[in-house]
């Protein structure tokens, strides 16, 4: 079996080859994305390529900019062409979690206003029903206990995120995150549903309708979409 690092390698070098001049290009976030930004990178310096770049977290902001890229504010554009982004779990109708970098808010609003999302992952996240990663909620700090006591009374296992230093992680938007501990997801858009409804959610990490084509990587890198299913 093919490395997961090489494999995100090869996801992130070839989706940096589906971005054409003068594209408005969503930058996901996390480590499969950071090589795509650099490949992307790399053809903007090589090709003069002229795109510019709609980030979905600060880390992927840094990133781009350090590395040359133009990047410009999501209410600059009127739409964004493509999106690259990656996934923490996909199930074979597109559906997937995100949200383990802490970035879910941002990469949904850019994915929502996006003309065409493709993820890139390494072969260990397909899975048949989501789960086997914690799903990330995030949430505001007022009043976060009590919202930690319905998803256990909701049976959802919920752990509060938290930074190296043992303080609660606070999101680009000044957020937490509660992660919720469900072995599967049987049907994710009752849960999807259940989530957007409880005051104090900002947003969920469950990305339903929203992929279009997911490149998997492995010995024979392969491409999901709807038609594949
Ligand atoms: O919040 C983070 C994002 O949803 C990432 O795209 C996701 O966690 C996948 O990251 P990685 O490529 O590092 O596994």
């Amino acid at each position: 079996m093919m490395e997961v690092n090489a494999q995100k390698q090869q996801v992130g070098e070839y989706a940096a080859s589906l971005v054409h001049a003068d594209m408005v290009v969503g930058l996901g976030t996390g480590s499969t994305v950071k090589y795509f930004v650099e490949a992307l990178a790399r053809r903007v310096q090589l090709e003069r390529l002229p795109i510019r770049g709609v980030t979905t977290s600060k880390c992927t902001a840094e990133l781009a900019q350090r590395l040359g890229m133009t990047i410009v504010d999501i209410d600059e554009v009127d739409q964004i062409d493509l999106t690259i982004d990656g996934a923490d779990r996909v199930n074979r109708h597109l559906e997937g979690i995100k949200g383990g970098g802490a970035a879910l808010l941002f990469e949904k609003i850019v994915a929502r206003n996006s003309k065409r999302n493709i993820w890139i992952v390494d072969e260990s996240k397909v899975c048949d029903v989501l789960g086997g990663f914690p799903l990330p909620v995030e949430v505001v700090q007022y009043g976060v206990e009590h919202l930690m006591q319905l998803f256990t009374g909701a049976q959802l296992q919920p752990v509060l995120r938290r930074a190296s230093d043992q303080q609660p992680l606070v999101t680009d938007n000044g957020n937490y995150i509660i992660d919720l501990h469900v072995a599967q997801i049987n049907q994710p858009a009752v849960l999807a549903d259940w989530l957007a409804n409880q005051v104090g959610v900002v947003e969920h990490g469950l990305f339903l309708d929203i992929c279009d084509e997911v490149i998997v990587g492995g010995e024979t890198m392969h491409i999901l979409t709807a038609q594949s299913v």
